[in-house]
């Protein structure tokens, strides 16, 4: 039988006191796209976080490419991609010196570090720009790079937070085709998004998170036959039981209208 590239068994996490992950079980296969969804605060940052070794503390097995991450060694990462929700660049780089640090972290070697960014570079449409300092660039220009600086090593499994965030209409279409295909090629993707057309089409499995808890868990067309309601944001907000929105925003402008 197949193994699992990702594999989460009982995972369990409290802030101070604040448990924000109960007993999180999920095993993720290779060329999967998981859409990995949940309201504001349901826990899957931390999730994303734990797996990727940024935050200790939490119960139970996390096994990454067959290895235990609690083993003290942090190989596993060198074939992992990584773009998250909010990043420091740094501003003062250029994309390229940027590009190629991150690259050598990962252990590319320097001139194919270099000849690889800027070639990505180009494609994006930033090639003119590629000297120029980060603190220049545009909030879809910086997402380009931070997407470029995650698959620069050709990683296994890539964990994306809202990686569309900013980029233009036409960019949008390039990066979820690149997405495919990469997927097509057995990289696994774990896509954090709470733009739920994007991630109805996208991924070829959904893992909705609330309150900490995995409360759905199949394809789009699963979930659907399991649910009355048709598209992924009218399930969403079925599963986690939210039908006040117009009630909710009448409300605020009611609060607004108030001076
Ligand atoms: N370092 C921390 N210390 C204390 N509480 C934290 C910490 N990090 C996260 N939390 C809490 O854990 C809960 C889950 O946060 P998390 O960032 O994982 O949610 P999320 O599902 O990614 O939310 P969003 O959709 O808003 O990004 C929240 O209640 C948050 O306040």
């Amino acid at each position: 039988m197949e193994k699992p590239i990702l594999s989460l068994e009982d995972v369990t996490m409290s802030f101070t006191n604040k448990m924000v992950l109960r007993a999180i079980n999920l095993d993720v296969y290779k060329g999967q796209i998981i859409g990995y969804i949940g309201p504001n605060g349901a826990g899957k940052s931390t999730t994303v976080k734990i797996m990727l070794g940024l935050i200790e503390g939490y119960h139970g097995n996390v096994t990454i490419f067959g290895n235990d991450i609690s083993d003290g060694k942090v190989d596993y990462k060198k074939h992992i991609g990584y773009v998250p929700e909010t990043a420091e660049l740094y501003d003062n780089l250029t994309a390229g010196e940027y590009l190629s640090f991150v690259g050598e972290l990962y252990g590319v070697p320097p001139e194919q570090v270099e000849s690889k960014a800027r070639r990505l570079m180009a494609k994006f449409g930033l090639e003119e720009v590629y000297h120029s300092r980060l603190s220049s660039y545009s909030k879809g220009m910086r997402q380009k790079v931070l997407l470029i600086s995650s698959l620069l090593h050709n990683p296994d499994l890539l964990f994306l937070d809202e990686p569309l965030s900013g980029l233009d209409a036409n960019s949008v279409m390039v990066v979820k085709e690149i997405l495919a295909q990469l997927a097509a090629q057995g990289k696994t993707i774990f896509y954090s998004s709470h733009i739920m057309e994007v991630v109805e089409k996208i991924s070829n499995r959904i893992v909705l998170l609330s309150e900490g808890q995995i409360i759905a868990d199949g394809s789009f067309d699963e979930l659907k036959e399991q649910n009355t309601e048709g598209t992924l944001e009218q399930i969403f907000n079925q599963l986690t039981g939210f039908h006040e929105h117009q009630e909710i925003a009448e409300e605020f402008v009611s609060i607004v209208q108030e001076v």
